[in-house]
């Protein structure tokens, strides 16, 4: 079990501090949903909390290591990150791509292929992709690439599990199995956090939120105690009404432009 914490995260970037002192902690076996209006920071920080660039002053620790001291490799076998958009130069297949995902894992003197054809397979199982194995990844739709780039992070089978808006390019029903995907994954112990902009996903499928505005964090905890009309009116500017899910118990958002202030 691995949690993650960090402290006083601080990113610079133009001149300005991007990520100006974040703090920050996840459970194993939770799902964290890192929210905030475009610009806030979330992107930035994932980066630094995936260590894959360095904040310029903050500590990140996975469970009790020290995230930056760990060895490039032991590092990646620890925290996956799955980024916004992110593109390949490389014209690989599906199966091939998800494979570099168990580079971490395999012995520098040559890999157990079967136990890699088995993972990628799994993975490629998990986001409903199997079909997709052969393609080249440059040929694929925005949706079909963002479920690859996720079987690539399962592939990785780390404690950590990082992800900058999971659900961009995908349909209704591949967004919200993702989203279950998310959360069966924290039911088997991963921590996972993600970055969302969308508050329903947050408030159906989050166990916590880290609320970003303007680089600095306004507020963090539980979401139901959380994700409440005056925190998303005040970071959003946007009136909503949270209800109960007959079905699940969960908050189900109503959200609406603010009413215009009555004139006399
Ligand atoms: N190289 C850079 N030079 C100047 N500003 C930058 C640079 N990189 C990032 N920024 C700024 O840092 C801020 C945070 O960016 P980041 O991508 O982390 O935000 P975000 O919360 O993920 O936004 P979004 O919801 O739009 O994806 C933004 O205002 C962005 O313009």
């Amino acid at each position: 079990m691995t949690g993650l914490g960090a402290e006083r995260i601080q990113v610079g970037a133009g001149g300005r501090l991007v990520v100006d002192g974040v703090d920050c902690t996840a459970q194993s076996g939770t799902v964290t949903a890192v929210i905030g209006p475009n610009g806030a920071g979330k992107s930035t920080l994932l980066r630094a909390l995936a260590a894959v660039s360095r904040p310029d002053s903050g500590t990140v620790r996975y469970g009790d290591q020290d995230a930056f001291a760990l060895p490039r490799r032991q590092r990646a076998r620890l925290a996956a990150l799955v980024e916004q958009d992110a593109t390949t130069e490389l014209d690989l297949t599906v199966a091939d791509s998800v494979a570099l995902g168990r580079l971490p894992h395999e012995g520098l003197w040559g890999a157990d292929l079967a136990e890699r054809d088995r993972v990628v397979t799994e993975s490629l199982e998990a986001v409903g992709m199997v079909a997709f194995a052969d393609r080249r990844v440059t040929s694929l739709s925005g949706g079909e690439r963002q479920r690859a780039l996720l079987a690539k992070a399962l592939a990785q089978a780390t404690p950590l599990l990082l992800l900058d808006e999971p659900t961009n390019h995908l349909d209704i029903a591949a967004q919200l199995a993702t989203l279950a995907l998310l959360r069966s994954m924290a039911a088997s112990g991963t921590t996972v956090l993600a970055a969302l902009h969308d508050l329903g996903h947050a408030a159906a499928y989050s166990d916590s939120v880290l609320v970003l505005a303007g680089g600095r964090v306004v507020a963090a905890g539980p979401t139901q105690e959380v994700l409440v009309p005056d925190l998303i009116r005040r970071v959003y500017g946007v009136d909503a009404v949270v209800l109960t899910h007959p079905g699940t118990g969960r908050p189900v958002l109503a959200l609406s432009e603010p009413a215009p202030v009555p004139t006399r």
